[in-house]
């Protein structure tokens, strides 16, 4: 076991050499990415010459054409493509880029030479599966994503590490290495599943007091519903639970106000991201507006927040080290590291910063789509049923994950509709051809993710949400990555599918999500979410209904 005076040395700060510990061996992470069945075919596909096609030699490969000759967005010094942008989305372009990108690909075709004003070189805007797939297959085993500039900057100023999200190179590496076994294998995302049980069943009473609360058309599912909230307590209190191995109190009746505190500065980070980085660095650097100030102020909270229940639970590790198997942070600490106090400081923000927000409205969007097509939910629940039971209170376990067909069909389709990272970005490691032009090394590339996703070219009407499409086996393996792809996915994605399928199984043995209209609009300040509400119904599932199928 972990000794308590280890344990108390990490939680004052001192480095972590060689972490010891009877009956576990001490051997480096590797970084694998066999995700999915799907996705491992892919990969591998990619990565071996011998699964190509076969190369008739009499045939000579069509000669790439220049960089130079990409069709082009047009652009002006200092500001880039903002004029193009604000012709193509006039309306609130700072949090409309994704949209606006999207215009791009329309007008100029699938690939596209852009400048940003917070980029000191022109991008390459890539709107294809293909081109996608070439971007990706030219990442190198060390793939290097652009971090956001304001980050880095506060970062380095606190002399905190980039972390997770934001490093690159060796140092990323470490840190994914580290992280790697504990939370992203299915078998071991898996595990934190009954630790979240207790705050899955608790936000359904929140859920359902909240109803009674509205009055009786809001019970009845007759009223629109305010989830956000509800919904980001409860991720909140998930994440804490899964990394810190802590309960927040977020769902309380009386809410620990850190949880409160904390869900209040990750929305504020959210969303003056896009406006910050519209404007020249001097700006932000100085905090000379107000967007400027809040977004900084957002970061520190996070950063003080976090610290503060990781000493609560490194000194609980420290007092009793039987506790580590039960959370992301014991489980890291149990293995052979050399993570600093600041390393998991890092990491641990991290996880909170992607994790909350994005199962959140991932969450939200897959309600409203199962409210508007209760076909869906009533085969979603009757697979529930069978495997869970009907019972509201029987708890979901790790054995029945597996067993899930329709849900992970659903979830696929939902992340597909809703891409909570609606863009993604690369750097190219080698020289590449991408849609048959040659592009240099060190190319920053963005891939146009959800453009993709939702084109007709690889799905048969789109915008319908249809999760049987997933039992399809000729998808195109690089059309839909709502999680990334390779050594760089989303560390998360099991975790949070976990998590997902947790409140699903929850919510529909508890409630009927009842018909609301689609969302209107949507913005992008880093994450995708709603420009309003979104439009949600609920009404308590009787003691008949939940005997079987319902209907609306
Ligand atoms: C529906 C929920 C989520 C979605 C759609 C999502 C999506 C993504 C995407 C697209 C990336 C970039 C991947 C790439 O560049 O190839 C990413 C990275 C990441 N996500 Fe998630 N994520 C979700 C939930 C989570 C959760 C729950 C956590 C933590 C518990 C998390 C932690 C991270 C981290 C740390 C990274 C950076 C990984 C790296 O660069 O090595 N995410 N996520």
């Amino acid at each position: 076991m972990m000794s308590a005076r280890l344990l108390s040395t990490i939680s004052r700060g001192a480095r972590i050499t060689v972490a010891r510990m009877s009956g576990v061996r001490s051997t480096r992470v590797a970084i694998r990415t066999k995700a999915t069945a799907d996705e491992t075919i892919t990969a591998s596909a990619c990565a071996d010459p011998s699964m190509a096609a076969p190369v008739d030699p009499t045939m000579t490969a069509p000669v790439p054409k220049s960089f130079v000759v990409i069709p082009r967005a047009p652009s002006h010094p200092v500001i880039g493509s903002l004029v193009e942008f604000i012709r193509l989305e006039p309306k609130n372009t700072g949090q409309k880029i994704n949209s606006a990108m999207k215009k791009l690909a329309a007008k100029y075709g699938p690939i596209v030479r852009v400048s940003l004003p917070s980029l000191p070189t022109e991008v390459v805007l890539v709107a294809d599966a293909d081109m996608v797939a070439e971007v990706l297959r030219a990442e190198g085993p060390i793939p290097r994503r652009r971090n956001t500039p304001t980050w880095e900057y506060y970062r380095k100023e606190k002399n905190v590490p980039l972390g997770l999200v934001f490093e690159n190179g060796d140092d990323w590496k470490r840190l994914r290495s580290a992280v790697q076994t504990p939370i992203f294998p299915p078998k071991n995302a898996h595990t934190y599943c009954p630790a979240i049980g207790p705050a899955t069943a608790q936000v359904m009473n929140v859920i359902e007091d909240g109803l009674r609360c509205a009055g009786p058309r809001a019970l009845a599912g007759e009223e629109l519903f305010a989830m956000e909230e509800i919904t980001m307590r409860w991720s909140l209190e998930a994440v804490t639970t899964i990394i810190l191995g802590q309960r927040l109190g977020a769902l309380d009746v009386e809410p620990n106000p850190l949880a409160l505190e904390m869900i209040r500065a990750v929305y504020a980070q959210v969303v003056t991201t896009g406006p910050v980085l519209l404007m020249p660095e001097f700006v932000w650097r100085n905090r000379l507006t107000s967007a400027a100030r809040e977004h900084f102020d957002a970061m520190q909270r996070i950063m003080d927040l976090t610290n503060k229940l990781m000493d609560t639970t490194l000194d609980e590790l420290a007092r009793d080290p039987a506790k580590l198997q039960g959370s992301f942070l014991g489980q890291v600490l149990q293995r052979d590291t050399t993570l600093t106090r600041r390393d998991l400081l890092s990491t641990a923000v991290d996880l909170m910063l992607a994790g909350i927000d994005t199962t959140a409205r991932t969450l939200l969007n897959t309600m409203n789509l199962l409210g508007r097509y209760p076909d869906v939910q009533t085969k979603l629940r009757n697979e529930i049923y069978a495997i869970v039971g009907t019972d509201p209170n029987a708890q979901l376990d790790a054995s029945h994950l597996a067993k899930f067909k329709y849900l992970k069909n659903v979830l696929k389709e939902a992340t597909r509709m809703f891409l909570v990272v609606p863009i993604n970005t690369r750097f190219l490691a080698r020289d590449a051809i991408v849609g048959g032009y040659a592009i240099p090394q060190g190319t920053q590339m963005l891939l146009a993710t959800e453009a993709v996703a939702h084109s007709p070219k690889y799905f048969v009407d789109p915008e319908t949400f249809n999760p049987d499409r997933w039992d399809a086996k000729d998808i195109h393996p690089f059309a839909a990555l709502p999680f990334g792809f390779g050594p760089r996915m989303c560390v998360g994605r099991r975790v949070s599918e976990m998590e997902m399928t947790a409140f699903l199984v929850h919510l529909l043995r508890r409630f009927e999500i009842m018909p609301a209209p689609a969302p209107e609009d949507f913005i992008y300040n880093v994450l995708l979410s709603t420009a309003g509400p979104m439009p949600l119904k609920f009404r308590p599932l009787d003691a008949k209904s939940a005997k079987g199928t319902t209907t609306s």
